[in-house]
């Protein structure tokens, strides 16, 4: 050696004395002997092809230890182009080179991970991807790197956005995402990642390490586990834990809302028949086909489960206001069920009918527990069983009584139609010079005892099932025969008649249809006939009603409108209906002598009737002074006890006779 500075003790640990002069030892014997011959060709190669030379070898210090150097150098040729020295420089990388064999082993341990690891800047550009990433995804390293994490993987944006604003504001996001693999399959992933700040002294991120484990499996045993927990493998409806569940939540719910729902508990009667006549997997077979024509018979927040056997239950939402409409709705329900279980069911090659018993609770959260419930329900289903099978009973008797009411009254209703029991009588309707001029029909209905019952007393429940188009198709066939047997004596050709029709009854599609066939039908003259209909009716579908009545109008019919000034109807609808004549409802006439208030809305319609060019009637005229009050302010037609109660139709042609 010519020259060495002092820095060679620093990486060797001899001074650079000792490499010069005659007893110098040799810097090439510190050269670590692996290394050795690697640096005498690179060196011996760089001299020949006359450019410098880059080493990199261990070299042994004084101190006995390994240590890297790094060395850069050429050689100086004299003028015959021989060697005549090599200068240049070394310098200790052992520090670099151990991070870098870190790095190497971190990235080889990386790639051994089962787990996908994959990093990504900050622009979710991925910049590291390791074969377990490889494994589960399907790319390459080669194929990723570069990509979008979003775009390669992520079927979930927002969810992707989510975990990585979370990851930037706190370091850290763990979490599962909807991913998919190369060939499109769908993934379940449950991923970490670590925000790595690459400058400590800064602080700024600069990379996302993500960790990702497939447990798609996981999530379908935990499907699989759930639906085995909560559901019956037979129907495959929610089984009884599921319905605790939901009726726990479910009377929440009603204890937050105050809104009130209903528990039905169904058994099917003498199902254990079908199984010993036909064997159990018919009874398997049965059970399915009860479950889907449930499910059927509820709205969607309904729910119907299997407790077991042939037990299944129904939770009606708690969504109405009180129990009286809760227990309605309730009564509809099982109704349906009712009637979805009267079709035969195909079971193999056989037809088989069975039919339910069924108990009914009204739950309140305020009022109900999950036990008292479910057991009101059962209490209610075998008074259900005792009564005959094939129905429901309600939990609460007065629920029961007044259910039981109303269902005897709708079998009254419909024997009263099949024996003839309705009856119409005629009211007489005066003129201001005391002539008949028509009446008013008025529906009796007279019980096999004798007893007769008033509209008041049963035409409502009858407008809530469908009886009321029946009924309503009887009193017009009647009340036009009874019109026609008028218009063929002169003494009454002249009278009209009035007929009460029932909101529900006007809207029915075949209602015109009807009308004409029973004009046709009896041969009336139907400029006799005035339909009187209800501000309701009026309210709830004005375009129809109207297009309704003008074509009736067009066939000679004419209108009035009933209890006028009781309901809502404004003066813009009134002005816009065909209208005839408005009728005075009898609740104003009663004390329109003492009661300013009630003379006053009198005087309106009466006033309101004459500009809009319409007859006024008044009903339930029953004194002189009424009337004389009446014809005083305006109103010369009339209606009342003054004059008679509904005749029957014979006497009514009588007195009608004699009046004109
Ligand atoms: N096929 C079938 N039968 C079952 C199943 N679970 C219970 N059963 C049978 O269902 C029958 C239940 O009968 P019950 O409800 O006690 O009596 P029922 O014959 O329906 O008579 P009532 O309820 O009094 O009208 C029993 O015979 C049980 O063996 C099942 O999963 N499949």
């Amino acid at each position: 050696m010519i020259f060495l500075s002092a820095g060679i003790e620093k990486l060797t640990g001899y001074p650079a004395s000792a490499f010069t002069g005659e007893d110098a030892m040799s810097y090439a014997s510190l050269i670590h002997p692996d290394d050795r011959a690697k640096v005498s060709d690179d060196t011996n190669a760089a001299i020949r092809e006359r450019r410098p030379f880059q080493l990199s070898y261990r070299i042994t210090t004084a101190a006995g230890k390994l240590r890297w150097a790094w060395e850069q150098g050429a050689a100086v040729f004299d003028e015959q182009g021989n060697v005549e020295a090599l200068e240049g420089f070394i310098a200790d990388i052992t520090v670099l080179r151990r991070a870098d064999l870190l790095a190497l082993e971190q990235a080889s341990l990386l790639d051994k991970a089962r787990d996908a690891i994959f990093v990504m800047d900050m622009s979710s550009r991925i910049t590291y991807w390791n074969k377990g990433a490889e494994r589960l995804y399907g790319w390459d390293a080669r194929e990723a790197e570069g990509q979008r994490m979003s775009d390669l993987l992520c079927d979930d944006h927002a969810a992707y956005s989510e975990a990585y604003k979370t990851a930037l504001d706190e370091g850290e996001w763990v979490g599962e995402l909807h991913q998919h693999r190369r060939d499109g399959s769908p993934l379940h992933a449950d991923t970490r990642w670590t925000v790595v700040p690459a400058d400590p002294a800064s602080g700024i991120p600069q990379k996302i390490l993500v960790m990702s484990t497939d447990i798609s499996e996981r999530k379908s045993n935990e499907a699989r586990i759930h639906r085995l927990a909560y559901f019956d493998a037979l129907t495959d409806l929610p089984n009884r834990a599921s319905l605790l569940d939901h009726l726990r939540r479910a009377l929440l719910g009603s204890a937050r809302s105050r809104k009130v729902g209903a528990l039905m508990f169904l058994d099917l009667d003498n199902f254990k028949t079908l199984n010993d006549t036909h064997g159990h997997a018919a009874g398997d077979m049965l059970l399915q086909a009860v479950a889907r024509r449930l499910e059927h018979s509820v709205r969607e927040a309904d729910m119907v489960a299997r407790l077991g056997g042939d037990e299944f239950v129904i939770l009606v939402q708690p969504d109405e206001e009180s129990i009286e409409t809760a227990a309605h709705h309730a009564e509809t329900v099982a109704a349906k069920v009712v009637a979805a279980m009267r079709a035969p069911f195909q079971l193999a090659d056989f037809m088989y009918s069975v039919s339910t018993s069924i108990g009914v609770t009204m739950i309140s959260g305020a009022l109900d527990t999950v036990e008292s419930a479910l057991k009101q329900a059962d209490t209610a289903m075998y008074q259900a069983k005792a009564a005959g099978r094939n129905t429901f009973r309600f939990f609460d008797p007065d629920m029961q009584a007044k259910w039981t009411a109303r269902s005897e009254l709708e079998s009254g209703l419909r024997r009263a139609l099949r024996n003839h029991e309705f009856m119409l009588n005629y009211q007489p309707q005066l003129d201001g010079d005391s002539r008949v001029i028509g009446a008013e029909a008025l529906l009796r209905w007279r019980l096999p005892n004798g007893e007769i019952l008033y509209p008041t007393e049963f035409i409502k429940q009858a407008e809530e099932t469908s009886l009321i188009v029946d009924i309503g198709r009887w009193v017009l066939g009647t009340a036009c025969l009874e019109l026609a047997s008028w218009q063929r004596n002169p003494a009454t050709r002249h009278l009209s008649l009035s007929v009460n029709v029932s909101a529900r009854q006007f809207v029915e599609p075949d209602f015109v249809a009807m009308t004409q066939e029973i004009l046709a039908a009896t041969g009336v003259d139907p400029h006799g006939l005035k339909f009187e209909l209800t501000e309701t009716l009026v309210v709830t579908d004005f375009a129809h009603t109207v297009e309704t009545m003008e074509t009736l109008r067009r066939l000679g019919i004419t209108f009035s409108l009933d209890d006028f000034g009781t309901g809502y109807s404004s003066l813009a609808y009134l002005r816009k209906l065909p209208l005839d004549q408005l009728k005075i409802d009898y609740s104003f006439m009663r004390d329109v002598l003492t009661d300013r208030n009630d003379a006053s809305i009198v005087r309106s319609i009466i006033a309101l009737g004459g500009s809009l060019g319409l007859q006024v009637i008044a009903e339930g005229v029953e004194t002189q002074g009424q009337r004389e009050w009446l014809s005083q302010a305006g109103c010369f037609v009339y209606q009342g006890y003054l004059y008679e109660r509904a005749l029957s139709g014979e006497h009514f042609a009588r007195y009608a006779a004699t009046l004109h």
